[in-house]
Formats: structure tokens, C-alpha cells, sequence
């Protein structure tokens, strides 16, 4: 079994036996399906058609007037995107295969299954947002735009991967499916899954939980709250952030570092749409859109046995890989523009001038923290300003810090002592100048012509050019 959100429209339930419907629109509101509509009288179903979309059809076959095979054949004809499942006595192949041949989506035979029938349910919910999704996409991709540009508003870009990944978002925003987002840390996973539940019309809440050094124990409780009595303190109890999000969407971050244990109980959610509180004996049920973020491989979890093959499988419905900084670069200098106007507006300054040398010596970086780390770079910087330009001094600093960690390049000593040039009474030429810092970055560098290059924010090409220039 499988579960969805209520799906946006109603599912029509129609049955000349009045004991039947509510039979099955009880599984069904049962199962967190409570958007439905039930007819007795198969005369009246072209018009409620005709008045109100639904979503699917559970349709009876003997009925008086009007038979089921009669409106399979109109139903199919007038509103061919509407999933009819047949819900019968008849027990005869050829009545199943008649029905198949003329469109039936899927064929359910009386007395109804509580799980059979929620799971053609879905399979029809989940159909029926796969092709809103392919149109949607569709739409987008001859497009070439975005349908509501100010949901991205806080995400800075002009990249061509971002653009396409907005494109994405807004064609899944409002199915009720899970999403995956996976890139670095810092590249703005969770601002994508913030605007897909701004894009995705769900009045409930936004509700994000870090997964990260959560045990089991505090996940759970976290999640899906405590029933009273237990554990010692459990003096009440208390709903899990699960249903702060009803109605709205969950955001998991961090989901590759969830226990063994914790993966089990998710995966129930996402399958069941059930969990159970701490110290519940019976399952609650959660109608909540669920969206996970991991900067992890999950590729090589999986392959370890840390990460669950059904959970991946379950959670990946839509996919988003979000490329680092260092794979979009040419979003830097918006960016820098950006930050630098934040940081000044909540510092209650003006935004400094920078030195022309800025740009190319951010361009120049690899950034492993992303935007989150360009980001405080430049906040930084400029709680540092007083006046004048902007001081490069805490950025270089902050590069060679990260590098030397990394092994990149060896330590500035103390980078963080003084301006990072002293100048003495007489000043160097611009070409002394320049033949010095090279110098001094092929020092740096171990010889490395690249790693000097990136110190000194110029391309190997240009690097190599003076070097010949100097020998020569
Ligand atoms: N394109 C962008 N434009 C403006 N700000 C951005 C952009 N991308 C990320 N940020 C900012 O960078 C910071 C990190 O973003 P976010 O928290 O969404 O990243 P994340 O990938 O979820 O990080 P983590 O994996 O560490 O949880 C936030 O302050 C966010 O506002």
C-alpha cells in the first residue's frame, strides 16, 4: 500500500447500493482520503462529471438505468484522463478483460479489500499527478520561463543548471509525491524546498527537522511525538513536528545521517502514511508532503548497507541535485552584489566599494561551504569596513585558512596578524609589484603553477605568460 496527500480533486464513488458506498467511502476517509464524492443513481454521474472534475472514479458495474459498462464507454469518451476503476461482483474473467480493453484502469472484485482498494486508489491519485507533472513539464520546457518567477526571489541566480532546476520545481511543486534534494552543504537546498511549499498551494506549515546526530530515540520523539508514560518525564504528551506539518510539508535535512532504526519508522510514513507515536499502540495517520535534503553520497551509503534501498527508492520520487558554487561560477559576482547589499542593510551601513582585485580572487576559490560560506565571507568583511574600499585582508585571510586546511596550498603565516602587503617608505613599480606577488604565490604554491594562479585570482595562462615574461 502506498499513500498520498488528498489529492486536489475529489474521487467519485458510484454504487446503486447504498450500504456499498459508504462501505467504501469509509476505507476510504480511513485511509486519509477524504475527499470524495458518492452517487447512487448512475443517471445523474455524466453531469456531476460536467459540474465538478474529480480525480478518479471507483464505478460499479450492475446498476439499474444506466449500467457501468454503458458509463465506462461515456466516461472514457468525454473525460479520457480520468482513471475508472471498477469495483464488481462479477467474478468472470472476460467481464475483467472487457472492462480492461475498454479503458477500466484497474478492476476490483467484491467484497472490496480495505488494501486493495486504497492501493488502486493511489495508483490512480499517483497517475493522475504524473501526467498534471508531464504537462506541467512540458509546458515549462516549451516555455522557457517560469510560470511564478517571484517564488525564486531569494534565490540569486542566472545560471543556465539553476534556471532548469526552477523549471523542475515548479512542475512538481504541487504533486503530493516525495522529493530528494542532494548537493553540498550551503548550496541552497533548503531555500529549494522552502519555495517548492510556497509554490505547492498546501495551506499547513513549512516544518524543517535536521536528522543529524539524532538518535533514534530523539528522532522519533522529535517526529512523532510521546504518548504519556513513556519514557521517565513523559508526564504528558506531545505531538512530533509530523503534526505541525499537517496539511503542509516536512523538510528532512540531513537524511543520510538517520538511523538504522529511524529509516524503518520513515519509511512507514512514506509508504502507510502511518506512525506511531512513542509509547502508542495504535498508528496515526500524517498528511504531510514530504521533502528530504542530503549532501551525502547516498549512491555509497547504499552500497554499505547504511541507507535503506526501499527508503531511497521511496523518498526519490522527484530528484534535484543542486551544483556547487565552485560548478557555477558565473553566479558569483551577482552574488557577491547581493551579500554585499545584505550585509550592509543589516549592519545598518552603506554598501562599501570593493577593489577591483575582489572579483577575480572570489572567482578564483573553491568554496566548500558554498553560499552559505561566500555568504559569510562577505558579512564578515564588511562588519570589518570603516572606510574606504572594502578590505580584501579577512577574505584572503579566510581563503588561505580553508586551503591550507584542506591541503590545497600551504598556510599564509599568520594571515590574520596584519594587512596582508606592508609597504616600505619607497613604493615598487606595478611591474615590481607584480613579478614580487608572483613570486611570492609560486612560493606559496610549492611550485605548483595552478595553485598559484587560484592564490592570485588569474588563469594558469596568464600566470604562466608573466612567469615567461620574467625569465625572458
Ligand atoms: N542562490 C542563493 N541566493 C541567495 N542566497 C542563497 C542562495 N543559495 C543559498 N543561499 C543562502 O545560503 C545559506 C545556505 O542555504 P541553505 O540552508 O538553503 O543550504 P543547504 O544546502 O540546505 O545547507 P546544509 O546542507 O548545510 O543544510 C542560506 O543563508 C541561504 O539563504
Amino acid at each position: 500500500m502506498s499513500t498520498s496527500l488528498n489529492p486536489p480533486k475529489p474521487i467519485l464513488i458510484v454504487d446503486d447500493e447504498a450500504s456499498i458506498l459508504l462501505a467504501i467511502d469509509t476505507t476510504l476517509q480511513m485511509a486519509g482520503l477524504n475527499n470524495t464524492i458518492t452517487c447512487q443513481d448512475s443517471r445523474r454521474v455524466m453531469d456531476l462529471l460536467e459540474d465538478s472534475p474529480v480525480e478518479a472514479m471507483l464505478l460499479d458495474l450492475n446498476m439499474p438505468n444506466v449500467d457501468g459498462h454503458r458509463l465506462l464507454d461515456d466516461v472514457r469518451r468525454d473525460y479520457p484522463d480520468v482513471p475508472v476503476i471498477i469495483v464488481t461482483g462479477a467474478v468472470d474473467v472476460e467481464t475483467a478483460v472487457r472492462c480492461i480493453k475498454a479503458g477500466a484502469f484497474d478492476y476490483i472484485v467484491k467484497p472490496v479489500e480495505a488494501d486493495r482498494l486504497i492501493t488502486a486508489v493511489n495508483r490512480a491519485v499517483s497517475f493522475q499527478e504524473l501526467q498534471r507533472e508531464n504537462r506541467s513539464l512540458r509546458r515549462h520546457m516549451l516555455r522557457d520561463d517560469l510560470e511564478h518567477p517571484e517564488a525564486f526571489r531569494q534565490i540569486i541566480t542566472g545560471n543556465r543548471k539553476m534556471l532548469t532546476i526552477f523549471q523542475y520545481v515548479e512542475s512538481i511543486a504541487t504533486t503530493s509525491q516525495p522529493v530528494l534534494i542532494r548537493g553540498e552543504t550551503g548550496v541552497g537546498k533548503e531555500l529549494i524546498a522552502r519555495t517548492i511549499h510556497r509554490l505547492s498551494g498546501l495551506k499547513g506549515a513549512f516544518v524543517a527537522v535536521n536528522a543529524a546526530g539524532l538518535d533514534d530515540t530523539v528522532f522519533s520523539d522529535t517526529l512523532f511525538g510521546h504518548v504519556k508514560g513513556a519514557f521517565t518525564g513523559a508526564d504528558t504528551p506531545r505531538g512530533g513536528l509530523i503534526e505541525q506539518a499537517d496539511g503542509g510539508t516536512l523538510f528532512l535535512d540531513e537524511i543520510g545521517d538517520l538511523p538504522q532504526a529511524s529509516q524503518v519508522k520513515l519509511l512507514r510514513l512514506l509508504q502507510e502514511g502511518e506512525y506511531f507515536p512513542l509509547g502508542a499502540d495504535v498508528a496515526c495517520r500524517a498528511n504531510a508532503r514530504i521533502i528530504a535534503a542530503t549532501n551525502q553520497r547516498l549512491s555509497v551509503m547504499l552500497d554499505e548497507g547504511r541507507f535503506r534501498k526501499d527508503l531511497n527508492y521511496r523518498l526519490q520520487t522527484h530528484r534535484i541535485y543542486i551544483p556547487p558554487l565552485r560548478d557555477r561560477r558565473d553566479d558569483i559576482p551577482q552574488l557577491l552584489d547581493h551579500f554585499l547589499a545584505d550585509a550592509a542593510s543589516r549592519l545598518n551601513k552603506p554598501i562599501p566599494p570593493v577593489p577591483r582585485e575582489l572579483l577575480p580572487m572570489m572567482a578564483g576559490y573553491a568554496y566548500p561551504g558554498n553560499i552559505r560560506e561566500l555568504e559569510s565571507m562577505i558579512f564578515d568583511a564588511v562588519s570589518r569596513h570603516r572606510s574606504g574600499t572594502l578590505s580584501l585582508h579577512s577574505i584572503q585571510a579566510h581563503i588561505a585558512r580553508e586551503q591550507s586546511a584542506d591541503g590545497t596550498v600551504p598556510a599564509l603565516p599568520n594571515a590574520d596578524a596584519g594587512p596582508p602587503i606592508t609597504f616600505s617608505h619607497r613604493l615598487p613599480t606595478i611591474r615590481q609589484a607584480t613579478d614580487l606577488l608572483v613570486e611570492e604565490a609560486m612560493q606559496r604554491a610549492g611550485g605548483n603553477q595552478s595553485r598559484a594562479a587560484k592564490i592570485l585570482g588569474i588563469s594558469q595562462q596568464a600566470l604562466s605568460k608573466r612567469l615567461k615574461k620574467k625569465a625572458g
